[in-house]
């Protein structure tokens, strides 16, 4: 699997403000990057807290896009993937409308009623772990179903996880010109920190870009 973590931030590495609504960070040009990076992939994946805070869609926005890709035989949009280990994602949530294939990635502690009710909607329920999703795990049963790129827009706990196991291939991180601050705001990777120097993930920079009135900083982990 090769996993690209794409995110906004503010300077001050926020991924939005303590009361974790969606901030548009992002300029047209950045969001038009962001778009490409979905073109490119199988899937586009996020964490359900992700999904309660601001039930995203996952699509693609350019139409030329989505006939570009059907021209090469893939389906219109990536699929999409949550990481949800306890099958909290609402049944009316936009990522389970029929634009695309939605995988619920879930744990063995997922209660059958939710599951059921997930599946009921289309989507397509992995399990991988036991109390929490085995992120490895899940990404082994995606490539069962042909997803070998994925894109991961977040949020901070899962992009946290997804370091911690080592399995971020790419990261392109645009940092917005402004400030949003906040000890409880979301930051880019939370989860429970990295402790030791020896663990902190060393990324190396490959490429800075300005876009909008901020920056996109690419880097290869
Ligand atoms: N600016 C940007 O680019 C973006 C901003 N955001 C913002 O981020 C915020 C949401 O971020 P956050 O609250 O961190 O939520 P996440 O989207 O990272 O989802 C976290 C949840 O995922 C579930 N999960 C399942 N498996 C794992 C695992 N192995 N490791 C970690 N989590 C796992 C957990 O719930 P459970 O245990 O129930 O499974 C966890 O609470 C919102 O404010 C949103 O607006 C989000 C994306 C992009
Ligand atoms: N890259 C980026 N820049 C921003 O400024 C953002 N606010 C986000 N947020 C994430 O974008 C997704 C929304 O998807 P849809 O437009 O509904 O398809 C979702 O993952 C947000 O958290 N990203």
């Amino acid at each position: 699997m090769h996993v690209v973590v794409n995110a906004a931030t503010s300077v001050d590495g926020k991924l939005s403000s303590r009361r974790r609504e969606q901030i548009e960070i992002s300029g047209p040009e950045d969001f038009d990057r962001m778009d490409r990076l979905r073109a490119a992939a199988d899937a586009v994946m996020v964490g359900v807290g992700t999904v309660l805070a601001d039930d995203p869609h996952l699509t693609l926005d350019v139409e030329d896009r989505r006939v570009q890709r059907l021209r090469n035989g893939r389906p219109g949009n990536p699929a999409r993937v949550v990481a949800d280990s306890r099958a909290r994602t609402p049944t009316d949530a936009r990522i389970l409308d029929d634009e695309a294939t939605t995988y619920l990635l879930v744990a063995d502690i997922a209660p059958d009623d939710r599951v059921e009710a997930l599946e009921a909607t289309g989507g397509v329920v992995l399990r991988a772990g036991d109390e929490r999703v085995d992120l490895a795990a899940g990404f082994e049963a995606l490539e069962s179903h042909d997803v070998e790129r994925v894109m991961v827009e977040g949020g901070g706990e899962i992009v946290f996880s997804l370091f911690e196991a080592g399995l971020v291939d790419e990261l392109s991180l645009y940092v917005g010109s402004l400030v949003i601050g906040g000890r409880d705001a979301p930051t880019l990777a939370d989860g429970e920190g990295f402790v030791d120097v020896d663990e902190f993930p060393r990324l190396e920079l490959t490429d800075v870009e300005r876009l909008d009135d901020g920056v996109v900083l690419h880097y290869a982990v």
